[in-house]
């Protein structure tokens, strides 16, 4: 099983805080990770440093082969697929739904005058199928509901056929039906054998899709647990993630999380 991602006691200070600390982590190729935490545990800080947007202040860090500090990020960047808040607010209102996804190709947010071959048109289309947008094609992404952009924002984070894709709450502000659209296609994303490594940040149990087979739960900046779901989503770790209580539900293969009485 080959590994995408190694972090090895990974410290983030900025000022007199420290964001991370003594991170220690890896996925292997295979696996669907689910990060869970409350507010500030340092989740999305930790899917920057994976998408080699941020630099540890101490430590490891592997992806893809490649040593964080001694690769172009330029060259790496393409081989990782990101969707988070801050990239979908770099989306033009008026892009088109295909431009916002050919872009990628050439990992820019607006099409201007770069030039983009038929294999990226047509990668693009087959993206656009595969997330169910065909009718939304020519639509601008400004004027999308939020589950439609955040599909198009995923098809757009696999144009370049990423190693490794990050979702930072893919999730955030659906309703239960477009939440539970996106969990399903989501399961059938890991599913597939040519999917990626993907790692998803997520504030609801309810939001794991049941084909995701590993958890990493983070409070302050460190890694409270880290392994297969069945291990580690238990009522005693999360509780201690959240620091309270918590009564953990299990639906088939899906969670939900309760304050215990
Ligand atoms: N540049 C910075 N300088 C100082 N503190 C920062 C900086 N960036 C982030 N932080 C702090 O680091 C902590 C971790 O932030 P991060 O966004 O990684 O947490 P998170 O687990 O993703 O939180 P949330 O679930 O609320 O999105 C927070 O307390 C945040 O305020």
């Amino acid at each position: 099983m080959s590994t995408v991602l190694t972090m090895t006691d990974v410290d983030l200070v900025r000022g007199n805080k420290k964001l991370l600390d003594q991170v220690s982590w890896s996925v292997n190729a295979s696996e669907r990770w689910v990060v869970l935490g409350p507010n500030g545990a340092g989740k999305s800080t930790m899917l920057s440093i994976a998408a080699a947007r941020l630099h540890p202040t101490r430590g490891a860090v592997e992806i893809l082969d490649e040593t964080l500090g001694r690769v172009d990020v330029f060259e790496l960047r393409p081989r990782i697929g990101l969707t988070s808040a801050p990239l979908a607010d770099q989306i033009p209102a008026s892009e088109t739904v295909l431009d916002t996804v050919v872009t990628a190709a050439w990992g820019v947010a607006g099409r201007w005058r770069e030039q983009y071959d038929s294999d990226d048109e047509q990668r693009a289309h087959q993206l656009i199928r595969d997330w169910d947008l065909q009718k939304l094609v020519d639509r601008k992404f400004g004027s999308l509901s939020s589950g439609e952009r955040k599909r198009v924002l995923i098809a757009r984070a696999l144009m370049t056929d990423p190693e490794l894709l990050l979702l930072d709450e893919p999730a955030a502000g659906l309703d239960v039906g477009g939440r539970e659209d996106l969990v399903e296609r989501l399961n059938e994303l890991a599913a597939s054998p040519t999917a990626p490594a993907v790692v998803m940040v997520t504030h609801h149990l309810e939001e794991v899709p049941p084909g995701f087979t590993h958890a990493l739960l983070m409070r302050e900046g460190s890694v409270v647990a880290a392994g297969p779901v069945g291990e580690v989503m238990t009522p005693e770790v999360l509780s201690e993630t959240y620091g309270l209580p918590l009564k953990l539900v299990r639906v088939g293969q899906r969670f939900a999380a309760f304050r215990q009485d």
